[in-house]
């Protein structure tokens, strides 16, 4: 599913692509949920606008938390939340992609990724028309008329991917959206992903488990404590703009990832 802030679009085909997105402003952010105890305290954060960031911490510590207050999707009991875009637009447009693809299906791969423009009140044509864009963008070109019991998990997701884009984000928050993939499609989904950061140029917050997946495809790392979650380690991904397959076998990644692995040993070690 494809959480959107209002107003989700404005005039499709006449706005070019927003490049430059969104800064993320996190001050102070606390939250506290009755029987989970506090989840946040006081957690600062400052993403720069075009920024790929990855989020990574031990389970349960507060990643998804922190994505949703970003998103607007949860509210802090304490501190503030601020996205102000840097692209020229006037709004944030926002877009969350979760770990399951949530796609309708009695719907096709069309009428899936035009959804959040359906219910902006885009007209037919002009919605159908970016969502063709969309998963053009994604690889899918040629599964519009097919229907989500037809496709892979990995075609799944990536119309998922579509159904966000479809709205032209200028923030995409994605949390754990492979995850649920084998190895290498996940592999190939990330480097799509990062083809479409390079491309699009928004600021993008992506949540993962994964050290490696998180290196490959951020130019920033956060590693998050146990809960109540502090930021353990806020590093640059010092590795080229252009990422491939073969840079994972090469030593400057294995370098990268020394320190998230590090500061993810000490936050499962913490009690
Ligand atoms: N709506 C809620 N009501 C009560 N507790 C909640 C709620 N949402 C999250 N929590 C609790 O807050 C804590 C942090 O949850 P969150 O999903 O943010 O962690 P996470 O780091 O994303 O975890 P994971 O890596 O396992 O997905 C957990 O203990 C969770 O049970």
């Amino acid at each position: 599913m494809t959480a959107l802030a209002p107003p989700l679009v404005e005039d499709v085909e006449a706005e070019a692509t927003p490049r430059g997105g969104v800064r993320v402003l996190v001050e102070r952010a606390r939250r506290v949920f009755p029987g989970s105890g506090v989840v946040l305290d006081g957690v600062d954060l400052d993403v720069a606008a075009g920024a790929f960031v990855a989020l990574l911490g031990p389970s349960g510590c507060g990643k998804s938390t922190l994505l949703r207050l970003v998103a607007g999707l949860d509210q802090a009991d304490g501190g503030a939340v601020r996205l102000v875009p840097e692209d020229g637009a006037e709004r944030p447009r926002i877009a969350y992609v979760f770990q399951d693809a949530h796609l309708l299906p009695w719907r096709d791969v069309l009428d899936n990724a035009a959804l959040p423009l359906e219910l902006a009140g885009v007209p037919k044509d002009e919605r159908r028309n970016a969502a063709r864009a969309a998963l053009g963008q994604v690889g899918l070109g040629d599964a519009a008329a097919r229907y989500p019991a037809e496709l892979s998990g990995g075609m799944k997701m990536r119309v998922s991917l579509a159904r966000a884009l479809v709205t032209r984000p200028n923030i995409l928050l994605l949390d754990e959206p492979f995850a649920a993939l084998d190895e290498l499609t996940r592999q190939r989904l990330d480097d799509q992903l990062r083809a479409l950061w390079l491309d699009l140029g928004m600021t993008v917050l992506f949540v993962t488990h994964s050290n490696a997946e998180a290196a490959y495809l951020a130019e920033r790392c956060l590693v998050l404590s146990r809960r109540p979650a502090r930021i353990l380690l806020d590093t640059p991904i010092d590795l080229p703009r252009e990422r491939a397959a073969s840079l994972r076998s090469d030593p400057r990644f294995a370098r990268a990832l020394g320190p998230l692995q590090e500061a993810l040993q000490a936050g499962e070690a913490q009690s």
